[in-house]
């Protein structure tokens, strides 16, 4: 449906985005996975036309929509990062202001307000002033102006950072119900591995404007099937121990957990035996340990050696 091949952009001499292919099946819900700065918000800015590609192509159906990016708009419901509102208008107002841009008028444009505004739950506050609104209020008045034309692909850039959690939750399940019941196909931008995680079939992961890896969600933890994460926690932490554990052989990575050491080892060797004696030479209680099934901050991990939010 949506085909994106060899995808540049470069701000003077820093390429933001690299070489980027993917692509969107009708119906899907894809995930773009990656930490801050790895170039994800410049990827969609291109995918919907906001910004020109140093090189590279969007394609819609086998055209390549960078040569007419008007007729990409009325496919694509954007939900950008930043707020877009008149602070001194209405919910209402807003809608209805934006959806006459859009070109909807009389009683659709006002059946289409009603809807989206129940879709995301502000009907009951639609009169007040958006300044009044919640953080979290205002980001699902942005969703409901992307969803005003009823586009065929929602495309959010990490629609949940800063919000409160009763918005969050909101918006997480709106999504999944425009997808599995409404059928849109969703390009979902997260550094929350939970969210992709849970809304998303394929995802792609991205760092430093490439993708490192993509697939099915199953896919990308097959990358750790001869892995296994193990997380231990101890009565006291301590750098020294940390430098230990990096020594041992058996251990691929560590990095700290809240109360202990997050450990990635090779399936079947028995790190353990290692780990406590190590543990009573430095004379440090191991209070727990257990073995976890992988997650794609795991993934990532494993990927880049470093956590999705350093
Ligand atoms: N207009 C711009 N001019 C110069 N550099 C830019 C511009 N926009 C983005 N960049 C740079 O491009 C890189 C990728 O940024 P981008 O915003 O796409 O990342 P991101 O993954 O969306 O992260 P974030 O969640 O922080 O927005 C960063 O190094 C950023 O500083």
């Amino acid at each position: 449906m949506l085909e994106v091949e060899g995808l540049k952009k470069k701000f003077k001499t820093n390429v933001a985005v690299n070489e980027v292919n993917l692509y969107l099946d009708k119906g899907e819900s894809v995930g773009l996975l990656g930490p801050n700065g790895a170039g994800k918000s410049t990827t969609i800015s291109m995918i919907s036309t906001l910004i020109k590609p140093t090189a590279g192509k969007v394609r819609y159906q086998g055209k390549n929509i960078l040569k007419d990016p008007n007729s990409i708009r009325p496919i694509l419901g954007v939900v950008p990062q930043e707020i877009a509102l008149y602070e001194l208008l209405s919910a209402y107002e807003n809608v209805k202001f934006f959806g006459k841009i859009y070109g909807l008028k009389g009683k659709q444009l006002e059946q289409k307000i009603d809807q989206v505004l129940e879709l995301v739950g502000l009907q009951d506050r639609k009169k007040d002033l958006v300044k009044t609104y919640s953080g979290g209020m205002k980001r699902r008045i942005n969703i409901a102006v992307a969803l005003l034309h009823e586009p065929e692909i929602l495309i959010m850039d990490e629609p949940t950072v800063g919000i409160d959690p009763q918005s969050r939750s909101y918006i997480l399940d709106m999504v999944r119900k425009l997808n599995q019941e409404k059928g849109m196909t969703v390009l979902y931008t997260s550094h929350y591995m939970e969210e992709v995680e849970r809304l998303c079939d394929r995802v792609y992961i991205m760092d430093h404007g490439q993708i490192i890896a993509s697939g099915t969600k199953e896919e990308l933890k097959s990358i750790l099937s001869s892995e296994e994460t193990v997380l231990i926690e101890v009565d006291q932490t301590s750098s020294a121990m940390l430098d230990a554990l990096n020594e041992l052989t058996a251990i691929q990575q560590v990095t700290e957990a809240p109360k202990g050491y997050k450990l990635i080892v090779s399936k079947g060797a028995n790190v353990l035996a290692d780990v406590f004696s190590l543990a009573e030479t430095m004379d440090i209680k191991i209070t727990s340990a257990h073995v976890e099934v992988p997650t794609l901050e795991d993934v990532f991990l494993h990927l880049t050696g470093r956590k999705l939010r350093d």
